[in-house]
């Protein structure tokens, strides 16, 4: 794979010449940060001349294969930046607008019932129901029906499986995640997705780390002394390590870039069974010269592990260590054996190591401790770059590399297959010394290859997933922003819909409350009217003829105040009547008048308005009228007879008058005669005898037989009068009218405000529900809006990604 990778590479390179030259200007070191608008570039060498030799077409290579991992990492970084950034867009868009979430469609589901249910009254108009914005989820089953037109099946079963990152972690009880989806509410479903946004940003940010992060160990193992330390020595051109003809490196010994210690060349071993290695705590570590390593490495009980700190004498774009693209730590492990194999094991396997580089003694081959480590090794880490080291050793050196070519390839196949690449026949020991230029330029191909192998590695290993994971997202995302357009679009409709419906609804509900309430108004007016006017006429009439058609007999003189008594009662009695008469008649009309302002209500209100039951006999229930109370009728002489009228009917005498005039007290006929007695002697006793006595006598009977004989007509007609009078007083057919009336509109009001707060509250139910739909309507404007922009936003960004040629040049940039 790294070979046809390196062909690959090689074919493009003068393609990529021209690139390179102009990104040479604008750049004097490789890579650099990833933030945007920074361009990659490489330090190349003499560009011009171009590549002539194998060797410089090598390193041509290398560098191509450097700017083109260096290119795809910035492209993915930038991608990891404006993903971010477009997701916590979506999570502030979420916060305000539950996002819809695809869920899987049953076959049985009912289409989505979002928004308005509207409800026709018997008057045909519309009492809509408040308009919720619906489920979050793209279906829902919960809902009544409504007549909406069928909801396009939005989402499929498909598309819901195909989510992939922000697929919603659903587990509770029975239920499947798509079931649970529906039992969820909105803002339910919104935080889950809103959590799962947030984990996507953290997790796109530390895959940001890992792509922008350009440090890359390698972990040189092998037989115990094929020269580990001498090849590690070797890549640095410098003699850090120690090297003896017997096993001299007993802990790892990482190398690493003296600028990463302040640029102080030291080493610092950390104790065994101390903390983790902090370069910034020294209690972490003890640090040393470097004079002091072989004494350290070569034997030592207190340390498991030596940081090296040194500086690197290459330049730049020949530098292992701090090549920018990325920076190699190169890791000398103690020799293979029995009691290392373990530990050597282990520490390949740690993420942070990104190349094992396994160096065999060419004299040695592989030994069972070399095939066991390498037999596993491949598994995991797939290649292992394979180096031959004591080359120079060996007479037949064909012989040999037949030999090894073959064990290797019963060890490990992927790596020989790449052998070209991967497995390296060289002699160490001779590049520091730099006598030999062949051993050089066979080292010089080891390094490259090295490097391509690093970088083919941390392609797979660090760009790969940013990739995936990106594509995957975004696919996600352009899956979400297309099924919430669509929902949208489809509520969009229902929303101008039910609008058109509950806006005029509205108004003419506005307008109806007017008209009903001054109709409410009218009926109490005229119903009060009425049975006020009914009351003080039936009261009035009554009372006018209360002694027309007297109801107690006259049993005679000896009875009369008994029959003055009754007949006052009587007369009470009628005019009472006439009173219950009138609240009866107000009872009828109340009746009439709640009936039809409940008429009016269930008209215009429906279901909404609440008729309560009136109960007609509680009216006129409390104060029970009672005349008897009211007034004061006390039956004197007088009431017994009516002298104006006798006057006038009798022409009575002299005497009959003097009689009613000088007798101011008359009770009975035996008083009436001692008032003639007494008159007589006024006039004086003479001429009384004389002239006036027969006179006095005659009329005196006649008078007596008269008064006595009116008794019966006299008693209504006194008693009506003297009733009427009081009944004047007291005002008492307005009081009555006046009160029946206040009952009645009191009444009235009852059913009266029960219309108006009903009407109230339908009204403002209606208004808010229009307020409501309007600003729904707005918002999902807005909303549809940005998932417009969000699915163009995915799309063009997974279209970006998808173009990254990880295993060769950067197409989008
Ligand atoms: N002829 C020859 N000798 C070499 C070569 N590389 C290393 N040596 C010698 O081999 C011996 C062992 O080298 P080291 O680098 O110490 O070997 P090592 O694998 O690090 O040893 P341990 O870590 O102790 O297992 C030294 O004497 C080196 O000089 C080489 O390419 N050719």
């Amino acid at each position: 794979m790294a070979s046809q990778h390196a062909h690959r590479v090689a074919t493009t390179v003068d393609a990529a010449a021209t690139r390179i030259a102009s990104d040479l200007h604008s750049d004097s070191g490789y890579g650099g940060s990833i933030i945007d608008g920074e361009q990659p570039a490489v330090i190349l060498g003499n560009v011009n001349n171009g590549p002539q030799s194998e060797e410089s077409r090598r390193q041509w290579a290398s560098h191509v294969h450097q700017m083109a991992y260096n290119q795809n990492r910035v492209a993915l970084g930038r991608s990891i930046n404006r993903t971010v950034e477009t997701l916590k867009g979506f999570q502030k868009m979420n916060s305000k607008w539950p996002a819809h979430y695809p869920a899987v469609q049953r076959p049985e589901s009912t289409p989505l019932q979002r928004t308005q249910s509207t409800v026709q009254d018997s008057q045909g108009d519309f009492n809509p129901q408040p308009l919720r914005r619906a489920a979050t989820t793209a279906e829902d089953h919960t809902k009544p029906a409504v007549s909406q037109p069928e909801e396009p099946r939005l989402v499929t079963p498909k598309i819901a499986e195909d989510f992939n990152v922000l697929k919603l972690d659903l587990k509770l009880g029975s239920l499947s995640p798509s079931e649970l989806v529906h039992s969820l509410e909105k803002s339910s479903v919104a935080s889950l997705l809103d959590g799962k946004i947030s984990q996507s940003i953290k997790h796109l940010l530390s895959l940001r780390d890992r792509i922008e992060d350009t440090s890359s160990k390698v972990l040189i193992t092998g037989d115990l002394n094929a020269g580990k330390s001498t090849f590690c020595n070797a890549l640095l051109r410098k003699k850090v390590l120690p090297e003896d003809q017997q096993p001299c490196t007993s802990i790892f010994c990482e190398v690493l870039d003296a600028r990463e210690n302040s640029n102080i060349e030291e080493f610092h071993a950390i104790p065994l069974d101390g903390p983790a290695y902090n370069r910034n705590d020294e209690t972490t570590y003890d640090a040393y010269p470097l004079e002091k390593l072989e004494e350290i490495v070569v034997e030592n009980d207190r340390y498991h592990q030596v940081k090296v700190y040194v500086e690197d004498v290459r330049s730049i774009d020949q530098s292992l260590l701090r090549n920018g693209v990325v920076d190699i730590a190169l890791i000398d492990a103690p020799g293979l054996n029995m009691d290392s194999i373990k530990t050597t094991a282990v520490f390949a396997r740690q993420e942070e190591i990104d190349v094992v580089v396994f160096v065999v003694s060419a004299e040695n081959h592989f030994t069972l401790s070399a095939k066991e480590f390498i037999w596993n090794a491949a598994n995991e880490k797939a290649y292992i770059f394979i180096v031959v080291n004591r080359f120079d050793n060996i007479r037949d050196k064909a012989r040999c590399r037949r030999m090894i070519m073959e064990q290797v390839a019963h060890l490990s196949p992927q790596t020989h297959a790449d052998a070209h690449e991967l497995v390296h026949f060289v002699s160490s020991n001779a590049v520091i010394e730099g006598t030999d230029a062949v051993k050089i330029k066979e080292f010089e191909e080891l390094e490259q290859s090295l490097r391509s192998f690093v970088l083919d590695k941390r392609a797979r290993s660090k760009l790969a997933p940013a990739k995936t994971y990106l594509m995957n997202l975004l696919g996600d995302l352009e899956t979400l922003a297309d099924v919430n357009k669509n929902t949208i679009s489809a509520e969009i409709d229902r929303l101008k819909e039910a609008y058109n419906k509950i806006a005029p609804a509205f108004e003419k509900a506005v307008k109806a409350r007017t008209q009903v309430s001054d109709e409410v108004e009218r009926t109490i007016e005229e119903t009060v009217n009425n049975v006020c006017k009914f009351t003080r006429r039936t009261v009035s009439e009554v009372i006018s003829r209360i002694d027309e058609s007297p109801s107690v007999a006259y049993e005679g003189i000896l009875s009369a105040f008994a029959y003055a008594e009754a007949t006052k009662n009587a007369m009470l009695s009628t005019i009472q009547n006439s009173v219950t008469k009138s609240e009866e008649h107000a009872r009828k009309k109340t009746t009439q008048g709640v009936s039809s302002i409940s008429a009016l209500g269930l008209m215009h209100l429906g279901d909404e308005y609440v008729e309560k039951t009136f109960r007609a006999d509680f009216m006129f229930s409390r104060k029970r009228h009672q005349l008897n109370r009211d007034i004061q009728i006390n039956i004197d002489a007088f009431d017994f007879f009516d002298f104006d009228r006798q006057e006038k009917i009798a022409g009575a005498g002299t005497a009959l008058t003097v009689a009613s005039v000088a007798v101011p007290q008359i009770v009975g006929i035996q008083s009436w005669f001692d008032g003639v007695w007494k008159a007589t002697n006024l006039i004086g006793v003479r001429n009384t005898r004389k002239l006036i006595i027969p006179a006095i006598a005659l009329a005196a009977a006649a008078g007596a037989y008269f008064v006595i004989s009116d008794i019966p007509n006299a008693v209504p007609r006194k008693l009506a009068k003297k009733i009427r009078q009081q009944l004047a007083e007291i005002d008492y057919v307005h009081v009555n009218a006046d009160r029946i009336g206040k009952e009645t509109r009191k009444v009235l009001k009852f059913p009266a405000e029960d219309l108006r707060s009903g009407f109230q509250r339908s009204i403002e139910k209606q208004g808010q529900t229009v307020e409501e739909t309007k600003k729904t309507m707005k918002e999902s404007e807005v909303a549809i809006k940005y998932f417009g922009n969000l699915l163009r936003e995915a799309k063009a960004q997974r279209g970006a990604v998808g173009t990254l040629d990880l295993e060769g040049h950067s197409c989008s940039e």
